[in-house]
């Protein structure tokens, strides 16, 4: 059996000691592999401290510091049943199969590879049983001294090392290669899905609002029938950072490597028996009894270790994330000098991690056992059954090395759960928790349907939309939510939209249209806004005011199409020409021209293509990528770049960032959030829709951190881009929501937000606001 493919690999990281594996039974002469057997748990222990060490990777913020216990204790409850159902054989099996076939369905390459490498695997065995017979020759020749015989077998030795070496070697190679491609490809197709429709907004919005540690925990039997707006449609999805970098390499390398062995074994087990049988039937038959008790045994004993492997795998993922929180919160924390609250919460995290290690300790001892005792036994087994007829002088010593040798392959491959079980168990929780990730990626999916694979997805070629059955999908929305209709962007220069889409020539074109909007939070359990109507037209900028917690920045996260939970019917320009600026602008890594171009993108679509496993160009997800709109309307030079960052009051920051040198600085890479003042990060985004140019701008107290004076700049900016002027050849239209008397002098139209309803006034130009209503000045 090939070293790789038995025992050796640790799948899904954390693990225990790996039980003793019988032998290395590379394809070597079994002589020869009889003298320098070797266990393979040292190996797969590096591999577990390697696998640990890989999951020091960052992980995405989440504020949930306060646990509720006794929810807790109730979501356990049901995701333990999740759990259960998920960890039954026959559900693995076919979740393995619904996981692992789409790659296979799809990509030729992958198929070629995968025969290429049965193939080898055919060939490899086939050398195997040779060496056998050589090892049987060798011995025997050396028993009778017989010379001749012995240079022969040791010339056909060197003969078939020559043919064996590359043959292994490509079998390796081969097959790392296709475990690449395979994990390229399902990561590739996992993240597509993840960003598509925003799924990976709705997985955190579940985290953040459930009381799961890290995790999203609702009811999973209301998931099927349920919309994925729905609270209550997903079940546990923590950690989906992890899934998605390790997990799915766990999945791709070690079914691989499973598949594989199974492969080896069937055929060892086929052409030893014969041999074995040949030799001595009674020991056949005493092989057949000793490894069937030995699985059982094994099974019994050990089946615990899946559920605690599983366990294991959301424990440390949970106390990692502890850790990276309070990194990524560092100041926060400080001012609060709230480390005690954290180290207290990091503790007892660590202490789960501890609890189950111990559990798996015992797990293991106890299955280490059977597995210890089961391995001694198969050294001398054999020997004992057979040395009555050598000393009887009925077999030479040459049969007694094949008959033990075909004995070890026999038992080795009846013995694959006993000696595999660990890795097994971490596999099978692995793919449990991939499963079900996949299953909440599917359900909170809007444009996907419940009877879409997990991994299914069909491309148009022209545009990247995502289609089923050939049809273009339309979004399943039930019948009570609300709908945002984008439209088209056939905008002239001048910000209006053409006749055919919502306005008509007619009339002042409209940027925004609110019709009969009933606006609920995500868990309906209050009603924000009942029945607003609101039609604001292009160069009309409106400010959204009202008390905190009337529903302000709820109605901007309805827009942005965040939000469906209620009735009614939303209008606006397509996502690439609306602009949201929150109080706290996102600063990606990267450098200070990336935080100025974001979420734009200078590359073309070429820049994602990824080389092949042929060398052809393609998609990391198998199909063409979907368009990117956010295209930049020119390429900005260093001097344009220069000149926004001047225009929003930040004319030193770049020399600052580069030592001095402003051209250097355009590309100096920092924590820029954690660098830059509040007020300096409100700047910059306003830099950001000088470069964007969107047509509808819609802000959240985005002023909230500059002075009086420097707010003022930042909305005259915006009206000059507003009036098409010198930095804006396109119009565009801002809404802001905010509680500054200061802001109404910029607007035309306030929207007043409270006790469920609104209603919009016009501004007078002599107004200021008092108590979020106005008079005149
Ligand atoms: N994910 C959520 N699930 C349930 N309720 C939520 C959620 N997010 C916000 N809310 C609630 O919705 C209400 C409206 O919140 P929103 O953020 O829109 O208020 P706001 O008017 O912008 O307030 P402020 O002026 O203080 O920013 C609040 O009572 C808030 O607690």
């Amino acid at each position: 059996m090939d070293e790789v493919s038995r025992g050796v690999f640790v799948p899904f990281g954390v693990s225990p000691t790996a039980p003793p594996a019988r032998k290395n039974t590379t394809a070597v002469p079994d002589g020869a592999a009889s003298a320098s057997s070797s266990t393979t748990s040292d190996r797969g222990g590096e591999k577990q401290g390697a696998a640990r060490m890989d999951r020091a990777e960052d992980h995405r913020e989440r504020v949930n510091l306060d646990v509720d216990r006794d929810d807790n204790d109730r979501d356990d409850r049901r995701r333990r049943d999740d759990e259960d159902r998920s960890l039954r054989l026959r559900e693995q099996f076919r979740s393995f199969r619904e996981m692992a076939s789409p790659y296979f369905r799809e990509n030729r390459d992958g198929r070629r590879l995968l025969l290429a490498i049965v193939f080898l695997t055919l060939a490899n065995s086939a050398v195997r049983v040779f060496f056998s017979y050589l090892a049987r020759d060798f011995w025997s020749a050396l028993q009778d001294k017989d010379a001749d015989t012995f240079y022969d077998v040791m010339f056909k030795f060197l003969g078939a090392m020559i043919v064996l070496a590359p043959i292994n070697v490509a079998y390796r190679y081969q097959r790392q290669k296709l475990a690449i491609a395979w994990r390229k490809w399902m990561t590739g197709r996992v993240l597509r899905l993840y960003f598509s429709n925003r799924v990976y907004y709705m997985l955190e919005r579940r985290s953040s609002s459930s009381t799961s540690t890290s995790g999203v925990v609702v009811d999973a039997n209301a998931a099927k029938s349920a919309h994925p707006n729905d609270e209550t449609a997903t079940r546990e999805v923590d950690n989906p950072d992890q899934r998605i970098s390790e997990d799915i390499r766990s999945f791709t390398e070690f079914s691989l490597s499973f598949f594989l062995t199974i492969i080896t074994s069937v055929i060892d087990l086929v052409c030893f028996s014969f041999i074995l049988f040949t030799i001595m039937p009674q020991l056949f038959i005493a092989i057949l009894l000793f490894a069937t008790v030995g699985t059982v045994l094994t099974v019994v004993i050990g089946k615990v270790l899946i559920r605690l492997n599983y366990e294991a795998l959301r424990k440390e993922a949970d106390f990692r994330f502890s850790l990276v929180r309070v990194r990524e919160n560092s100041e926060s924390i400080a001012f609060y000098a709230g480390e005690n609250v954290e180290e207290r919460e990091t503790d007892r995290r660590f202490e789960n991690v501890i609890d189950n290690m111990s559990l798996i300790n015992v797990a293991q001892r106890n299955l280490d056992f059977v597995t210890t005792y089961y391995n001694y036994l198969t050294w001398i087994l054999p020997i004992m059954v057979i040395a009555p007829q050598y000393f009887a002088g009925n077999v030479e010593l040459g049969v007694i090395s094949q008959a033990s040798s075909a004995f070890g392959h026999i038992l080795d491959d009846m013995s694959l759960i006993v000696n595999s079980f660990t890795d097994i168990s971490q596999f099978s929780a692995g793919i449990a928790r991939l499963h079900s990730f996949l299953g909440a990626i599917a359900k909170l999916d809007p444009q996907r349907v419940s009877t879409t694979s997990l991994l299914g997805l069909h491309v148009d070629e022209n545009d990247g939309a995502i289609l089923r059955g050939g049809e273009r999908m339309s979004y399943t929305t039930p019948a009570v939510a609300i709908r945002v209709k984008e439209v088209d962007p056939a905008l002239d220069r001048l910000g209006t939209i053409s006749p055919g889409s919502f306005s008509s020539p007619s009339r002042p074109s409209t940027i925004l249209s609110i019709d009969r909007l009933c606006l609920a939070t995500p868990d309906n359990k209050r009603l924000l806004i009942l029945n607003l109507n609101l039609s604001l037209p292009s160069g009309k900028n409106l400010l959204i005011v009202g008390a905190s917690g009337s529903g302000k920045s709820s109605l901007l996260r309805a827009i942005a199409g965040l939000w469906s939970t209620g009735e009614g019917e939303i209008v606006r320009p397509r996502s690439e020409h609306v602009y949201f600026l929150p109080q706290r602008p996102y600063c990606p890594p990267g450098s200070l021209r990336d935080q100025l171009l974001y979420p734009s993108t200078e590359h073309t679509d070429d820049h994602f293509a990824l080389t092949g496993i042929d060398g052809s160009e393609h998609r990391p997800d198998g199909g063409p990528r979907p368009k990117d709109e956010r295209r930049l309307y020119k390429d900005w030079t260093d001097d344009d770049l220069l000149g926004v960052l001047q225009s929003v009051d930040l004319p030193h920051l770049a020399g600052r960032a580069g030592d001095g040198d402003p051209y250097r600085g355009l590309d100096a890479v920092m924590d820029w959030g954690n660098t830059l003042s509040l007020g300096e990060q409100q700047r910059l985004a306003f830099g950001r829709l000088v470069i964007n140019r969107p047509r509808l701008v819609i802000m959240d107290e985005s002023t909230s951190a500059l002075d009086v004076p420097a707010e003022t700049k930042m909305y005259n900016l915006l009206k000059d881009l507003s009036s098409g002027g010198e930095l804006g050849a396109r119009r565009l239209t801002y809404v802001s929501v905010g509680h500054r008397p200061t802001l109404l002098a910029h607007h035309d139209l306030k929207l007043s937000l409270g006790g469920g309803s609104g209603f919009v006034s016009e501004i007078p130009s002599n107004a200021c606001m008092v108590d979020e209503g106005f008079i005149l000045s």
